[in-house]
């Protein structure tokens, strides 16, 4: 059994040239998710299903309704296959792959540089699961636990730390006092719902802030 694990990363797409190679069941999550992240998406298949149809009437993908030809990979940072036909995506990672381009085939491991793990978000919080592929349906199966676990007050919290690293200045404070919110007693009452009395702890941090540097 291969012991090998894989490398997790959060990909920012946002601007991006992405290229799905075929329209089908698989092709649509992925092509939600690649819209949802900011990619500038490119699906190319003979047949497109409805989601996907319906997304390049918006105007937030670019379709070409043919088969894939080679030369369709040229000019994207990465590349999905999710194809019925096994030779097309032999075809399309052999061609990634002489051009550098980084290439994930859905369900077949030894085409892909990388994989995808099963995803779950709550707001700006992800829950991904990798089983380094030996698993994926115990991936779905955990990211659903997992994700039960981020309360709402999880995903407050997170915001608030958002909007407080934009408006602090970088350095040892911030980091000291955004560790305490999360860590001590506002984070504490804001993953219990009580709003008010996190904000009092919270305003109070911010009126010694600057006094320690
Ligand atoms: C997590 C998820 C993400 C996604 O696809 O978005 C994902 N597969 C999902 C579901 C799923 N896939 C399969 C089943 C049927 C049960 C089973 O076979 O176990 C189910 C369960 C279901 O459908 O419920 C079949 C399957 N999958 C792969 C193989 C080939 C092989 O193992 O050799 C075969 C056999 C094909 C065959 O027999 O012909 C391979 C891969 N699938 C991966 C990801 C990568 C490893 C992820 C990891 O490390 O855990 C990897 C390596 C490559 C890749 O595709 O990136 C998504 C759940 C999304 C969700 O949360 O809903
Ligand atoms: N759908 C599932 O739940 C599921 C589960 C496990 C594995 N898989 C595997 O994932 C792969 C994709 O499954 P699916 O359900 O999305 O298939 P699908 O039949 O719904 O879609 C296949 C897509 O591939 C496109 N295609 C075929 N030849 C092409 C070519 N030459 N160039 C470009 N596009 C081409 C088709 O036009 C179509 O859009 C298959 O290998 C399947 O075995 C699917």
């Amino acid at each position: 059994m291969s012991t090998h694990v894989d490398f997790p990363v959060c990909l920012r797409l946002r601007g991006k040239r992405v290229l799905l190679i075929g329209a089908g069941n698989i092709a649509d999550e992925r092509s939600q998710q690649l819209v949802d992240a900011g990619a500038v998406l490119h699906v190319v298949a003979p047949r497109v299903s409805e989601v996907i149809r319906r997304l390049a009437e918006e105007g937030r993908l670019e379709l070409t309704e043919r088969p894939y030809v080679p030369g369709d990979v040229r000019g994207h940072h990465v590349v999905f296959v999710a194809t019925d036909d096994r030779q097309v995506s032999e075809a399309v990672a052999d061609e990634a792959r002489g051009l550098g381009i980084w290439v994930n085939a859905a369900d077949i491991p030894e085409l892909c540089d990388f994989t995808l793990p099963s995803v779950g978000r709550r707001g700006p919080i992800v829950v991904a699961v990798s089983t380094s592929g030996q698993a994926p349906s115990l991936a779905r199966r955990l990211r659903k636990q997992f994700l039960e676990q981020v309360e709402p007050g999880h995903v407050q919290l997170a915001r608030l730390s958002g909007w407080l690293r934009k408006r602090l200045p970088a350095g040892a404070e911030r980091m000291r006092l955004l560790k305490q919110l999360v860590e001590g007693e506002a984070g504490e009452l804001l993953t219990r719902g009580e709003r008010k009395a996190a904000w009092v702890r919270v305003r109070a941090a911010l009126e010694t802030f600057g006094e320690k540097q």
